[in-house]
């Protein structure tokens, strides 16, 4: 089955709306991350350290061994435990991978610093008036002023974490430049060691660390998360992804990160996925330059314009059945995540595209990957496929409404 293949150039001269979220600006320091920073010589600079330094495939391949370390602690885990809560478990690998990926390992201060990220998180994705009608100071008096204070006591105490993990490691670097060290491992040695090249505060490195946590720890978890789910629901997907798997990795017994581009029916149920349920349902908010017409609807110019990415990647225009679980959708198909078939688009297109999307993958499939090596998962209680709970939770993120739960 192939998609249909509709390309029609984004509109011309997009840029990116300021932030005007009250919580995204108290947690970014005033959008001082990348995320919600607004297009501009900014953006321009940490986009570049992000997508270069900190996410490029070079650092990925370098945080193999971490993703494969934390990976077969998860399989433990799974293995002892008699209950497990897919989702909750899922989660803490994701912050444990990226509190590694961060900070080198994890110690008391990295333990105390990530229920902060879960909380900032729900702060995020919550529902609240005054992001709807951000210029209303009577609407902030009245309704906003008790979260904002809860908001910016939680922040300044996850900003103290950061600042201590910070100062720990700055008195920690001089013996290893001394020893001839680089002190290059991890996000936070890249990002001083960038400090005086590239004119970086703390402050924006603080900002960078939050947008890898809240940007990079939820949106791959959530993929996997759904995935298992789509499996369970399709026991024939679930069978071939499973024999592929076990094929491809049965004379090493271990699923290693650099042997994931061999599975290619897994590539497809993940393009599936990812179609069904993009993590990230809209794009960053654009706003229009000049007045165009996009579809017979004229939009004016400085228009903010939300791009649903969750109802494009299902439009019945350009999707065959386009409810139905079905990865050969993608087979012999050139559609793909790169951001130029406009009618799939879980990463998002253009300037603001996702720099993530290698490092989300790959943690993605080689998760996926070693939960169907290692396990077989059924439905409990002779439940039929059809009946499994697949409905979302509202919030910046689509999650699922209910946790998955192997009792
Ligand atoms: C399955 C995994 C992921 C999905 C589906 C995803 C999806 C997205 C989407 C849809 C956007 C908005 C793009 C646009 O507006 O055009 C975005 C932006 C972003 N993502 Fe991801 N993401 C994933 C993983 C990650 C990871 C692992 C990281 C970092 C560790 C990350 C960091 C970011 C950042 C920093 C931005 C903002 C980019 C900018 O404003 O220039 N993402 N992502």
């Amino acid at each position: 089955m192939e998609a249909a293949d509709h390309r029609e150039p984004p509109p011309a001269g997009n840029r990116l709306v300021p932030p005007t979220s009250p919580a995204a600006n108290i947690i970014f320091y005033g959008g001082r991350d990348i995320g919600f920073s607004p297009h501009g010589p900014y953006w321009t600079k940490m986009r570049k350290i992000v997508a270069m330094e900190l996410l490029g495939a070079r650092r990925t391949k370098l945080l193999r061994p971490i993703m494969e370390q934390e990976m077969a602690k998860l399989v433990g885990l799974i293995n002892t435990k008699p209950t497990i809560n897919l989702t909750e478990m899922m989660l803490s690998f994701g912050n444990s991978i990226t509190c590694r990926a961060a900070f080198g390992k994890i110690q008391k201060q990295e333990e105390v610093f990530l229920p902060f990220i879960k909380q900032f998180m729900k702060m995020l994705g919550g529902f609240s008036l005054v992001d709807l009608f951000p210029s209303s100071n009577l609407l902030r008096l009245l309704v906003a002023n008790a979260a904002e204070r809860k908001l910016k006591k939680v922040h300044s105490a996850a900003d103290a974490i950061m600042e201590t993990i910070i100062n720990d490691r700055l008195a920690k670097r001089s013996s290893t430049v001394a020893a001839g060290g680089n002190d290059d491992e991890d996000l936070l040695g890249v990002l001083l060691n960038l400090k005086d090249t590239d004119d970086l505060g703390f402050t924006e490195i603080k900002a960078v660390i939050l947008d890898m946590f809240l940007a990079g720890s939820d949106t791959w978890t959530i993929t996997v998360e759904w995935a298992m789910s789509e499996l369970m629901k399709h026991p024939r997907v679930m069978e071939k992804a499973q024999r592929e798997v076990r094929k491809v990795f049965n004379g090493k017994g271990v699923v290693d990160e650099a042997s994931i581009d061999r599975l290619q029916y897994l590539q497809l149920v993940l393009k599936e996925t990812l179609r069904l349920h993009p993590p990230g349902p809209l794009a960053i908010p654009r706003e229009s330059k000049e007045t165009i017409v996009v579809n017979g609807y004229k939009i004016p110019a400085k228009t903010r314009v939300f791009v649903n990415l969750w109802a494009i990647n299902r439009d019945p225009h350009h999707w065959a059945q386009p409810e139905v679980f079905e990865p050969e959708r993608f087979l012999n198909s050139s559609v793909d995540f790169r951001g130029t078939d406009f009618h799939y688009l879980p990463f998002g297109a253009g300037r603001r595209m996702c720099p993530g999307m290698h490092y989300g993958l790959a943690l993605a499939y080689l998760s996926l990957a070693n939960l169907i090596y290692h396990f077989d998962w059924k439905l409990p209680h002779q439940m039929k496929p059809e009946d499994l709970d697949m409905r979302e939770r509202f919030g910046i993120e689509v999650k699922r409404q209910n946790n998955l739960i192997r009792a």
